[in-house]
Order: C-alpha cells, then sequence, then structure tokens
C-alpha cells in the first residue's frame, strides 16, 4: 500500500490532512505520472490547467470538484482518449508502448449492447483480443460472479436494472485485469440505496483485485466513503486545489458510514471543497 506525506493525521486520529508537496508524490515509482497537464479545445476553453499528480499502484483516489472543474477531460487523458495541449502524463512501468497501458474505463452510462446477453457485453474485450471462446465465457462469468451477477450471464441490458447494467459495465472493464480501473462518475445515474451497494462492492472489489481506482464523482460523501486519497479541483480553470489524505482504515462498512468519524471527514472534505469552489 502506497504511503504519503502526511501532516497531523497520526495526531488526530481520524482526519483529513493534505499532502505537502501539493503534488500528490506517492512513495515508490508512480503507475502514472502526470506532469504539468493544461489542456486547451479548440473553442479556447481552458479544461484543465497545470496539474501534477502522481498515481501510486493498488491506490484509491477521488477526483472530486464542481461541475466543469476538468475531472473528466483528466481521466479521459490518463485514459489516452485525447492528449494534453501541454505537459506529460507517463506511465513509468510501461514503456514507450500504449499497449503496456493496462487499464479499464467505466463510464457514467454503462454503454451495453443491446443486442448482446451480460456475458458476451463481458467477453467483448477478450474476444477483442483473440482469446478463445471457451476461454474468455469462462472468464467473462468468473468476472460476472464477483460483481454480483452469478445466474445473469443470459440476461440482456432491457432486463437488468440500471446498478445491474453498471456491474455488467464494471466486469466488462475488469475482465482484461487491468492494473487501473478509471470511473467516470458510475454511480450518479443511481438511487441511493443502490448507490450504496455498488460503492460497498466496488471497494470489496478493490480490496481483493488491488487494482488502482481513480474514481470522478461530484458527491463528498462518496469520495469520502470509498477513498484513500481525494483529490479537490476547482473550475476555470481546472485545476487540482488539494491533496487529501483519508486517513480511516479498510475495510469501510455501513458501520464507518453511520459513524462519528465518517461524518467528521465529510465536514471537512465538504470545507475543502466549499475552498476550491470559493477560489
Ligand atoms: N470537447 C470539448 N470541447 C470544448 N470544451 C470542452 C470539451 N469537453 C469539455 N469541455 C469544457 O471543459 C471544461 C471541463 O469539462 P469536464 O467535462 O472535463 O468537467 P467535469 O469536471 O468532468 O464536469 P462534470 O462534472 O459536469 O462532468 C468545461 O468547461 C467543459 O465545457
Amino acid at each position: 500500500m502506497t504511503a504519503f506525506h502526511t501532516t497531523d493525521h497520526q495526531a488526530f486520529g481520524h482526519s483529513l490532512s493534505e499532502q505537502t508537496s501539493g503534488g500528490g508524490q506517492a512513495s515508490g515509482a508512480p503507475l502514472v505520472s502526470i506532469r504539468r497537464v493544461s489542456k486547451q479545445f479548440a473553442n479556447g476553453t481552458i479544461a484543465v490547467r497545470d496539474v501534477d499528480l502522481d498515481l501510486g499502484a493498488g491506490e484509491f483516489v477521488s477526483l472530486l470538484g464542481p461541475s466543469g472543474c476538468g475531472k473528466s477531460t483528466l481521466l479521459r487523458m490518463i485514459a489516452g482518449l485525447g492528449s494534453p495541449s501541454t505537459g506529460t502524463i507517463d506511465w513509468p512501468g510501461a514503456g514507450e508502448d500504449k499497449a503496456g497501458r493496462d487499464l479499464g474505463f467505466v463510464f457514467q452510462d454503462p454503454t451495453l449492447m443491446p443486442w448482446a446477453n451480460a456475458l458476451s457485453n463481458v467477453m467483448l474485450p477478450l474476444v477483442l483480443k483473440h482469446v478463445p471462446k471457451r476461454e474468455a465465457e469462462e472468464r467473462a462469468a468468473q468476472m460476472l460472479a464477483l460483481v454480483g451477477l452469478k445466474g445473469f450471464e443470459k440476461s440482456y441490458p432491457r432486463e437488468l436494472s440500471g446498478g445491474m447494467k453498471m456491474r455488467v459495465s464494471i466486469a466488462r472493464a475488469l475482465v482484461m485485469r487491468p492494473k487501473i480501473l478509471l470511473m467516470d462518475e458510475p454511480f450518479a445515474a443511481l438511487d441511493e440505496i443502490t448507490r450504496h451497494r455498488l460503492n460497498d462492492d466496488l471497494l470489496n472489489l478493490w480490496w481483493r483485485e488491488r487494482f488502482t481506482a481513480v474514481f470522478v464523482t461530484h458527491s463528498v460523501f462518496e469520495s469520502v466513503y470509498l477513498s484513500q486519497r481525494i483529490v479537490v479541483m476547482a473550475a476555470r480553470p481546472g485545476r487540482v486545489m488539494a491533496d487529501l489524505d483519508v486517513s480511516a482504515p479498510y475495510p469501510r462498512d455501513e458501520l464507518f458510514r453511520t459513524s462519528a468519524e465518517y461524518a467528521h471527514l465529510c465536514r471537512l472534505a465538504s470545507g475543502k471543497l466549499k475552498e476550491a469552489i470559493g477560489a
């Protein structure tokens, strides 16, 4: 597990502490290293400016900020879906070849193929990599079981609830066992109970599989519940305002969600977000 420079969290127990470097410096070689990245679109909008961030292997990081602060733009650039106007995004362990950038992406919309059942949807990345059919079926079925959809392999997207469709989407993103899972507000359209359940199951999955998770959200509550680190962003131009270390231990569950510590952490993160919005 990656360790971070912290200021006060030992002294205050359950607290948020700010990274002293301001650049999110993980110890050891980071999985992804973002340096002075800016993105200006053709219409002149500066979506992000001068972002410095390291993403360490195995950590759970949220990008938290108001609408328009560049969270999605940053996530998409990490995924290679669009390049920075200036600055660099490196994968130190992956070499020059982009194929070494081993990632899965989950969008807010599950984007499933409506004509294919759950198993076939999850098999898609394996089929594209020419994995033999039998093996692809087995791996996709295992992944569906891991996201809690055993027994729904033959179901079509129209037969699944919003939460179940999102589970299929996560299974599809994880079926190649990527090192990093990038998620762009994956649960924003779901009701609160379903969202809580998916948060819990995502954490269990992350704990078990040890991928790096980067989670874009507007929600202070969701970011505190899930993350080891919260990168708070501000808009116009999109930039990083704070990099917070969430000290609460895992596993996190319903007890944590209803605890005074969680409420306290949410208050602190909310304060940081307000500062960012006011900046
Ligand atoms: N393709 C594009 N062309 C021009 N401007 C864009 C494009 N994509 C995003 N933007 C602008 O860049 C800024 C950042 O957008 P982005 O979607 O990254 O923010 P966000 O924090 O993810 O917002 P939200 O939470 O609403 O999804 C916004 O002002 C947006 O309008």
